[in-house]
């Protein structure tokens, strides 16, 4: 039995925490099934975020004529794309592994509990008095052996299909359809309801099935009734809400229909730790697990499934295990974005939600047009929407739909991360006549709101 002073099993997000062990003296292994980094950047936020930047170009010369250029794209090499991005992922095992200090023992296999404190890894067997669970989530399988899930294209081997039918309507469906069609990669997406993007605030949500439609071929109401795989095609029958059927041809059938818990592989059975009714193992406000001694932090909790949500978590367990920090993290607010085009940027509650909660708010939305570099997009849809406790100015939430929506975000989040309070978004000075800018009609509109609300309660 080789004893350490801290496992770590999944060698995602939780790679940080390793280093930083490592470098304060303590012994540490670090047990990885596949690629060192985890999904972010092997099959996730990066790869794709990389695959969404040609999209980008693709789309603006697509769209030249918006601003009265006339252009058409002769070539686009979706080969180098690929070969590019596959090279990128291809140098983040050892990057990953240069991280380390020798006080840390990389181990390649699955990990496994043998009891609260023992681990196997291949035919070893591992102790230390404490152990991070930080084994992520997988893609919910898709439904057809020769189907794939977004692990499938990261990196992508063999032929690039010419046809993708796309399944699901949450950010990796619509990140993914938003770059296989802009490149020109004939593009079905399969909604199987009319809303698409549920979690967003449902005028945002309304917003982007207008734009997005535009450059997607979406089908709502439609779900796959059989799938026949023939002659590298997929033969698929697609049944709408209504009854009706028709036939669909495609080379590649991409599932995108949610992540699910990766604790199949852990043996939990063989310990104390519980998992509650969706898989996810459960913990307390210190990430611990019902196993003295043993953690789980970033998406193998469930809670968020965002890479900034789980290195958040990871940076805090350290302190909690390096630094005897004895204080909970709360996340007081949980930001996040679609990078499609349009782009999304969200955070704190949704109106419905608002509603649901029977939370006391008010709310604008206010289009981006007063600002000059907006102006310059010639595009009418962009929006800020706030939600505001009437009470004390406070934003509840923030949702913006429009270019950069994920970068004009950070100074809503600046201000609520600081002191909550719309009013400033209102009186700061704005570089005119920056895309930011358009956040000013925006507060002064939510402020404006809140007044009404308090003059006609007197
Ligand atoms: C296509 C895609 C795009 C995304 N885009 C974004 C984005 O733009 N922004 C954002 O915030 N988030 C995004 N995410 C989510 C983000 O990638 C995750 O929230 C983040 O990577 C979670 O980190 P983690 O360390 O908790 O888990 P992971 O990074 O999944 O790491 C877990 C690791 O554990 C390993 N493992 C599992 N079980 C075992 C075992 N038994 N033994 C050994 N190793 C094991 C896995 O191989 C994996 O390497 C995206 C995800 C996907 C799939
Ligand atoms: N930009 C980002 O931050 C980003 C990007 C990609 C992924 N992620 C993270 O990864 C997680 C997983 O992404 P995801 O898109 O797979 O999940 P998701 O939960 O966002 O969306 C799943 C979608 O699939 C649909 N669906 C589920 N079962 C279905 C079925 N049987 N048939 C048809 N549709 C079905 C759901 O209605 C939903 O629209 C997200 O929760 C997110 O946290 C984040």
């Amino acid at each position: 039995m080789k004893k350490f002073d801290l496992i770590i099993i999944g060698a995602g997000r939780a790679s940080s925490l390793a280093a930083r062990a490592g470098k304060a003296g303590k012994k540490v292994a670090i047990i990885e099934k596949s690629s060192l980094g985890g999904t972010c950047p092997n099959r996730g936020c990066v790869p794709s975020k990389l695959l969404l930047g040609y999209a980008h170009v693709a789309n603006a010369i697509k769209e030249s004529n918006r601003h009265f250029i006339d252009s058409s794209i002769n070539n686009i090499d979706v080969k180098k794309i690929f070969e590019q991005t596959n090279n990128y992922i291809s140098k983040i095992d050892s990057h990953y592994e240069r991280k380390f200090n020798e006080n840390v023992q990389i181990f390649k296999g699955v990990g496994s509990f043998v009891s609260n404190n023992v681990i196997k890894v291949n035919d070893e067997e591992l102790s230390a008095p404490k152990i991070v669970i930080a084994t992520g989530t997988k893609p919910i399988k898709a439904a057809h052996e020769k189907a794939w899930t977004s692990d499938d294209i990261f990196p992508l081997i063999g032929d690039i299909p010419k046809s993708i039918t796309i399944v699901g309507a949450g950010f990796i469906a619509c990140e993914l359809s938003s770059f296989f069609s802009a490149i020109g990669i004939k593009t079905t997406l399969l909604v199987r309801s009319q809303r698409i993007l549920n979690n967003e605030d449902e005028d945002i949500s309304a917003i982007f099935k207008k734009e997005f439609s535009k450059k997607v071929d979406i089908k709502f109401d439609t779900t796959i009734q059989t799938t026949n795989y023939e002659n590298n095609q997929f033969n698929l029958i697609l049944e709408n809400k209504d009854g009706t059927t028709i036939k669909h041809q495609s080379e590649a059938l991409l599932y995108a229909t949610g992540r699910e818990s990766n604790t199949d592989s852990l043996n939990l059975e063989n310990t104390s730790i519980q998992i509650d009714e969706r898989g996810f193992i459960k913990r307390d406000a210190l990430f611990e697990t019902n196993a003295k001694g043993v953690y789980v932090v970033g998406d193998a909790s469930g809670k968020y499934m965002l890479q900034h949500a789980a290195a958040y978590e990871v940076n805090h367990l350290g302190k909690i295990l390096l630094e005897e920090c004895t204080e909970p993290l709360h996340f007081k607010y949980m930001p996040h974005a679609v990078f499609t085009e349009p782009e999304i940027a969200s955070v704190g509650i949704t109106e419905q939600k608002a509603k649901e909660q029977n939370i006391l708010y008010v709310t604008t939305t206010t289009n981006w047009i007063a600002s000059a570099k907006a102006m310059s997009l010639r595009l009418d849809y962009p929006v800020t929407k706030f939600i505001i406790n009437p009470k004390n100015y406070e934003i509840l939430g923030c949702h913006m739909i429009g270019p950069e929506s994920s970068t004009m975000m950070h100074q809503v989040l600046a201000v609520m991360h600081i002191n909550n309070d719309v009013r400033h978004l209102k009186e700061m000075l704005y570089i005119h006549p920056a895309l930011s800018e358009a956040l000013l009609p925006a507060a002064v509109e939510a402020v404006r709101e809140v007044e009404k609300y308090n003059e006609n309660l007197v």
